[in-house]
């Protein structure tokens, strides 16, 4: 395939997921051709190549398909260590903007975002905190009684903090118990379009039987009604409409009504007829609910205190919290190291301000664990063969140097009182240059906690 079409299957990508997730992942994708019909694409690794076959292959698909393909076909390749070296983006990547459907989905292009819910924005998925629980309620109790509850219902809040979500999420619910009711999800931007393509094809017949006979409204952006007469004055047609007949109607805002600017009266009293709500900024506890979700969702395990640090990290926006989280996983799996929370402010060091991360025991532990490939618990368990006990003495010699805590602190945590800790101490101290296993464990250990630049990661 020639690279000015592999530029357009790129630009469509682009303009489908976030910028963050554009860059994790198809930044170093290689171009490999067309083998038997087949788009072959060259990533990096094994965990790569099932990345891109659980979550992009139907957005390259829908790209070639919106090439003029008609049946688009798209396997992926592990590339040689050498290739893939080449591959490595020179630049570091931008901080996360635009807009993610969610982690790892492929998500509708703007141009046919009617009609098409995203299927993981269900209430199932929407994580309930202070900051959304009033939009939430109002939303399923308008799901529950669609034209009855709260018509218009009016959902406003800064950029990617769940609004489209919440919308979506009645959408599904309301067509899961009535499949045979109509429903509409359309961008503001959508409608004006619509409209101005029903005047130039003189389809407005068409134009207001479509919108006027919907069980469901769903408009995303409504502020874009600002300033566009035509647009409003459609608009205030189709509101009446539905309202008349008792049709639930849900618009979504980055604003109240009130502080939209030219916006015509009589549909701002409209908007206010029903019930308005906003969504915050989520707390700290949700924004870890959040990560959470979606690491078991995309069956990612990683440990609470590294979904904490990107917690504490990104506390503004769901969308750049989840490529966040993205960024810290493909991080991980590129470099091949266990999650910790080290690797992660490693991770979202070029993205976010760098934060402080102080080595806790656990992160040792893991560490440690993961160096001698057996599970944390029975290296802090009661086990007494070698296999373990050099393992367990290796961690409470890092533990003491690489943290701040005492040794009665230590042997707690291992379940053991200090005097056992300095032993291992002394133990390990004795064989360092000796014992070639120690010794390398040891040394390994320490320049991975210490500073991961030393280990040539990547960012
Ligand atoms: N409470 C929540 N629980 C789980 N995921 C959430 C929650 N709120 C938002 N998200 C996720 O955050 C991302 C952004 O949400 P969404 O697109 O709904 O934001 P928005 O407010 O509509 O943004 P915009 O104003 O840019 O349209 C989505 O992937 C969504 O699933």
């Amino acid at each position: 395939m020639s690279q000015e079409i592999w530029a357009d299957v790129l630009g469509y990508v682009r303009r489908n997921i976030s910028e963050v997730e554009y860059h994790t992942w198809f930044a170093p994708v290689k171009n490999l051709g067309v083998q038997e019909g087949s788009l072959v694409l060259g990533v990096r690794n094994s965990f790569a190549q099932e990345w891109f076959r659980k979550h992009y292959l139907e957005l390259l698909e829908d790209a070639l398909r919106s090439l003029g393909a008609e049946n688009p076909a798209v396997s992926f390749q592990v590339l040689p260590a050498q290739q893939e070296a080449m591959l490595l983006p020179s630049d570091p990547p931008p901080a996360p903007a635009g807009r993610a459907q969610g982690l790892g989905s492929a998500s509708p292009s703007p141009a046919d975002n009617r009609k098409v819910l995203n299927p993981k924005y269900t209430f199932e998925n929407f994580v309930v905190g202070p900051n959304n629980n009033l939009a939430h309620a109002a939303a399923l109790a308008v799901a529950e009684s669609p034209g009855k509850a709260y018509n218009p219902l009016f959902i406003y809040g800064d950029v990617g903090l769940g609004k489209t979500h919440l919308m979506h999420a009645v959408g599904h619910y309301m067509s899961e118990r009535f499949p045979e009711k109509r429903i509409e999800y359309v961008s503001t931007e959508s409608f004006t379009n619509d409209l101005i393509n029903a005047i130039r094809d003189d389809k407005m017949t068409l134009f207001r039987n479509r919108y006027r006979s919907v069980d469901l409204l769903l408009v995303d952006d409504i502020q874009f009604l600002a300033g566009k007469e035509r647009t409003q004055e459609e608009f205030f047609h189709t509101f009446n409409a539905l309202y008349e007949n008792h049709k639930q109607i849900i618009l979504s805002s980055d604003r109240p009504p009130k502080d939209i600017q030219t916006l015509e009266s009589r549909l701002r009293s409209r908007f206010e007829w029903g019930l308005i709500t906003d969504i915050q900024s989520p707390e700290f506890e949700t924004r870890v609910a959040i990560l959470k979700m979606n690491a078991e969702h995309n069956r990612i395990d990683i440990p609470q205190e590294v979904l904490e640090l990107i917690a504490r990290q990104v506390t503004a926006n769901i969308r750049e919290l989840e490529g966040a989280l993205m960024r810290v996983v493909a991080f991980a799996s590129l470099n091949n190291v266990p999650f910790s929370r080290a690797v992660a402010a490693k991770a979202l060091s070029n993205v976010f301000a760098p934060q402080e991360v102080k080595v806790e025991m656990i992160d040792v532990l893991r560490q440690v664990a993961s160096h001698f490939n057996m599970p944390p618990d029975v290296i802090r368990g009661s086990g007494r063969v070698r296999e373990v006990v050099v393992p367990r003495q290796v961690a409470q010699y890092l533990i003491r140097e690489l943290t701040d805590h005492s040794l009665p602190e230590i042997g707690q945590f291992f379940g053991r009182d200090h005097s056992t800790v300095m032993h291992a101490i002394s133990k390990v101290t004795e064989q360092l240059g000796k014992d070639m296993e120690v010794t390398g464990a040891v040394t390994t250990l320490r320049r991975k906690m210490q500073g991961l630049e030393d280990e040539g990661l990547d960012a």
